[in-house]
């Protein structure tokens, strides 16, 4: 699903300042992969890659099948929107909305007719176990709910490929428990899902890791 080669991320500077180096690694479908490393070592410039926000200056990214260095700002627009779902630290969710509603702005972007939208939305908000609340306003829900409403967001246009932030820095250890058992009901024959994390506990959830050090991103053993 995810395929880098030798993919490095220079920033003209000055002072020019290589944020990632020689990034070589895989994720399949199905596979649940954490990134983790030191502040700074570069984390963040990996998943901008991944999430087809930022270019990289040497090396090839295929996604789903597609080399991403050769399409136009437009095709790369288009794939993220259709394949790519991101997962943030904070939920993000729109305080005016209800679930519902927050739930189905995605769909709005993609161009899904507005009589399909409702029943993609509650699919989404059953598969992360807010079935009751379709109607709830963000105040009215936990952390932990407010992050199912956000994850229900990014996978309700069924994402090949889900990119996690620090998806349980918010949470306490009850709910990261839950998020985590969500994220990995999530992975499926067709899906894959990243996670960048300083957590020992989430990292150790994953199928695999790799490991960014100083902009080398190593894959480790699983
Ligand atoms: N736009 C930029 N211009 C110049 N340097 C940058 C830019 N973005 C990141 N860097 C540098 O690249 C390196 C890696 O940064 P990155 O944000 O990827 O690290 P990180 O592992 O995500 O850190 P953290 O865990 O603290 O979020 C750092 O030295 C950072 O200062």
């Amino acid at each position: 699903m995810i395929e880098l080669r030798e993919v490095g991320r220079t920033f003209a500077g000055p002072p020019e300042v290589t944020a990632l180096r020689d990034a070589t690694f895989g994720v399949d479908a199905g596979e649940i992969v954490a990134i983790v490393g030191p502040s700074g070592s570069g984390k963040s410039t990996l998943l901008n890659v991944l999430g087809l926000l930022d270019t990289p200056t040497t090396g090839t990214y295929h996604l789903a099948g597609v080399d991403t260095g050769s399409l136009k700002e437009r095709q790369r627009t288009a794939l993220r929107a259709s394949t790519l779902g991101f997962v943030f630290q904070a939920a993000h969710v729109i305080a005016h909305l209800d679930c519902l509603g927050n739930v189905t702005v995605p769909l709005e972007h993609l161009g899904i007719p507005r009589r399909e939208r409702a029943a993609m939305a509650e699919k989404a908000l059953l598969a992360v176990g807010l079935g009751h609340r379709l109607r709830a306003r963000p105040n009215t829900l936990s952390g932990g709910e407010r992050q199912r409403v956000a994850i229900a967001r990014a996978i309700v246009h069924e994402p090949k490929v889900l990119l996690c932030d620090e998806p349980t820095g918010n949470l306490d250890s009850e709910n990261t428990a839950s998020v985590l058992e969500l994220l990995e009901s999530l992975v499926s024959g067709d899906r894959a899902v990243v996670i960048v994390t300083h957590e020992s506990d989430v990292a150790d959830r994953a199928h695999r890791t790799v490991k960014v050090v100083d902009g080398v991103a190593a894959a480790l053993a699983a």
